[in-house]
């Protein structure tokens, strides 16, 4: 029987593969009994600035946008000239509309608190992830995470607004500047992902409730690093090479967290000499990507714990990152743990 794609699909859901992202929102705030429309607008301000900082990306090269930008930031890491610009186009779009009291960023040492003690939503963002991968035109990203603020709306931000583990977000998301422009996202009902049309300037509903497959055969790690790995990482990962898994690293979490979202695999930044505590960090990379996880059926843990339920202590503090299909990451959690055993053996 020839599917025809632009049928709407027979779940009888009010939207379908085709519907756009505006309408889509609007739809999904009934998930919402008591909802405002302030997530949504802070949603849609979200894809205003993916479109710039797409459009920006697209050009980097002939609009000499690529390279550094001369400064380190606050994890003494060189700022690529896109790494500053998408910092300034979130900033702006999420300062604009009001619902945001504070922001925390990759790219600014402190919180951002914008003054506006009646804003309702704390955003922690990753405004360019992959920086790495700018100059050489490979897939690059932006991750988000959306939190209700815990202190009365009126009063002045505190740090239990910013320091909230990744459990309390009501919105999480990434988007992906590759081949196409995605916008994937969560609101604790599902995951949907979102294409991007540039004739149309529109993104529309091309993934609708998007389930990662429990298992997989593609693993992700800089083997680079290979010399610094714990005992459980290096026999999980020769597991995976006995078992003849496909190797798989782009070095853009986002890009390698997606592939194997959709694929089924395993993405793993284990701690290393240079970053004890890993690399990626927990407020705006690993907090939103193990929300959308779960909300596909997948996994996200440090290794011994449930990402998720981690209390942030810092706030660019870092995370050893073990993500993608349940059974994957599940088996490595059990290297891990039987290399501990055999230490204290
Ligand atoms: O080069 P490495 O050590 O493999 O690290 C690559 C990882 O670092 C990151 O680039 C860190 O993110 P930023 O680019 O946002 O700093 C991830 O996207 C990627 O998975
Ligand atoms: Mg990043
Ligand atoms: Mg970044």
């Amino acid at each position: 029987m020839k599917i025809n794609p632009y049928q709407p699909d027979q779940t009888g859901m009010a939207y379908s593969v085709g519907t756009t992202l505006d309408r889509f929102i609007k739809l999904k705030q009934s998930d919402f009994p008591f909802a405002s429309g302030e997530l949504s607008q802070l949603l849609r301000d979200i894809a205003l600035a993916a479109k710039i900082v797409n459009r920006e990306t697209n050009r980097a090269g002939l609009a000499n946008i690529g390279g550094a930008f001369g400064q380190t930031n606050v994890q003494g890491e060189e700022q690529q000239k896109l790494d500053v610009i998408a910092n300034i186009r979130f900033m702006r779009a999420l300062s604009k509309g009001g619902e945001v009291c504070a922001i925390v960023s990759e790219e600014e040492d402190a919180v951002v608190d914008l003054q506006n003690n009646s804003g309702k939503y704390v955003v922690a963002i990753d405004p360019l992830d992959g920086s790495s991968n700018i100059d050489v035109n490979i897939s690059i990203g932006t991750i988000f995470s959306i939190y209700r603020r815990k202190t009365p709306i009126g009063s002045p931000i505190q740090q239990e607004d910013i320091m909230q583990p990744g459990s309390e977000q009501v919105a999480a998301g990434y988007v992906l500047y590759g081949s196409s422009t995605m916008l994937v996202y969560t609101t604790g009902f599902g995951v949907n992902g979102f294409t991007y049309e540039t004739s149309l300037g529109e993104f529309f509903l091309s993934h609708p409730q998007i389930q990662a497959p429990k298992s997989g055969s593609i693993y992700s790690i800089n083997e680079g690093l290979e010399k610094d790995w714990q005992d459980g990482i290096k026999s999980y990962v020769d597991q995976c090479k006995e078992n003849r898994f496909a190797a798989r690293y782009i070095g853009s979490l986002v890009a390698d967290f997606h592939r194997n979202l959709l694929k089924g695999g395993i993405y793993l930044y284990p701690a290393t000499k240079k970053n004890p505590s890993g690399k990626l960090r927990l407020l705006y990379e690993a907090n939103a990507l193990a929300f959308i996880a779960e909300q596909a059926g997948a996994k996200a843990s440090d290794g011994q714990e449930r990402i998720l339920d981690i209390v942030p202590e810092s706030l660019h503090q870092r995370t050893p990152l073990l993500i993608g299909s349940t059974e994957l990451v599940e088996d490595a959690m059990n290297y891990i743990q039987l290399a501990k055993e055999q230490e204290t053996v």
